[in-house]
């Protein structure tokens, strides 16, 4: 064997047992392990992008605005159904706490890996804060990235104490941050709802029980370095099963699919992500659209983002609802009845790529 081909069997042993992507980077990984090389059809370097095209920006400053209202609905609804995914602007969330966030995400990935260990467990587990590699999906590619994920308030006292006392801005930071984005992701929903002609809770309540509404998760994803960027993802492509998810990137690297060609969201360091899932998309009847999305990497720098995802219960039935049912032939939605568990149970097994199921 040559030098080249153990080093590669050296790493490729290593990765199997690590536990996180920046430390194998950290210990001058040279290689990226075959496991992380995508097939060719799924390579940055083949499914080239096109970078003369961004998503919809919408402005909600004015949504409480009686008269301008009304446009700004239908900017919603309307990105909602061509893309999936917008940007929005004029959320209220200032420079100070979006620049507070990213800080305090990588003050965390850059903890000793022994003080993220004490979060490493299975990922499916969300009664406790977990840390650890994005896992490999089911679709059997690997993603080139960690991440931190748990629930957002309201949560009892015991299970805030669970949150990272290190960095020690941590929980405040991300309490606020979670506060903030639940207003956004409130807004969102009750603009589509407006538009749609329904109560200004509907779409929330459609995707929760008598028992227990929606959940929100926090997620933190840190990219690190990557020497073969072209044939490697951040997160392979993927559409979330969640209802609505927030994004908020310090590098550019997402890039969603619109009419077969890759789109780079442009970066804007204002702008939230906002991206429509699976759950809405089948309670609308396609009304909105879940996008398929993926993470760029780059060779020299690093890319952390944050993401808060508006989760059905476990227990909501995922079917189209009454007021969007349209005569004509029956949508591929029409069909679907089942909880949200057993749709995530079959969507794993389907694509389970993306990261952030229950
Ligand atoms: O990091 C990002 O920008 C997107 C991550 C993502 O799509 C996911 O975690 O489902
Ligand atoms: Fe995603």
């Amino acid at each position: 064997m040559t030098t080249t081909v153990i080093q590669r069997k050296l790493n490729e042993e290593y990765c199997r047992n690590a536990n996180s992507i920046k430390a194998m980077v950290d210990s001058g990984l040279t290689h990226i392990p075959s496991d992380f090389i995508l097939p060719q059809n799924m390579q940055p370097r083949f499914t080239k992008s096109d970078k003369s095209r961004d998503v919809p920006t919408i402005d909600l400053s004015l949504v409480n605005d009686e008269s301008e209202r009304p446009r700004i609905a239908t900017a919603v609804t309307e990105a909602a159904k061509e893309w999936g995914v917008f940007k929005v602007v004029g959320h209220g969330i200032s420079a100070t706490l979006r620049k507070k966030l990213i800080q305090v995400i990588r003050e965390f990935f850059d903890l000793p890996l022994s003080d993220k260990l004490q979060f490493l467990g299975p990922s499916g587990d969300t009664s406790t804060p977990r840390y650890g590699r994005t896992r490999r999906g089911k679709t059997g590619h690997q993603s080139w990235r960690d991440q931190f994920h748990h629930r957002t308030p309201p949560l009892d006292f015991e299970e805030l104490q669970s949150w990272p006392e290190k960095p020690e801005t941590y929980r405040d930071t991300i309490l606020e941050w979670t506060k903030e984005i639940q207003k956004v992701t409130d807004t969102v929903f009750s603009l589509l709802a407006d538009a749609y002609d329904l109560q200004p809770r509907r779409l929330q309540n459609l995707m929760g029980t008598a028992e227990s509404g929606m959940e929100a998760t926090m997620l933190a994803a840190y990219y690190p370095p990557c020497p073969q960027p072209d044939v490697a993802s951040g997160i392979v492509a993927h559409t979330d099963p969640v209802g609505m998810v927030v994004n908020f990137e310090d590098v550019p690297g997402l890039e969603v699919q619109k009419d077969g060609t890759w789109i780079l969201v442009a970066p804007d360091p204002e702008s939230l992500i906002i991206l429509t899932g699976d759950a809405m998309e089948i309670i609308t009847n396609g009304r909105c659209k879940s996008c398929e999305h993926r993470v760029l990497l780059k060779e020299k720098q690093d890319r952390v983002s944050a993401l808060v995802l508006m989760k059905p219960s476990l227990e909501a039935k995922l079917c189209v609802a009454p007021e969007f049912i349209t005569s004509g032939p029956p949508s591929r939605f029409m069909g679907m009845n089942m909880t949200y568990r057993e749709y995530l149970q079959t969507f794993r097994r389907k694509c389970s790529d993306a990261t952030v199921d229950s």
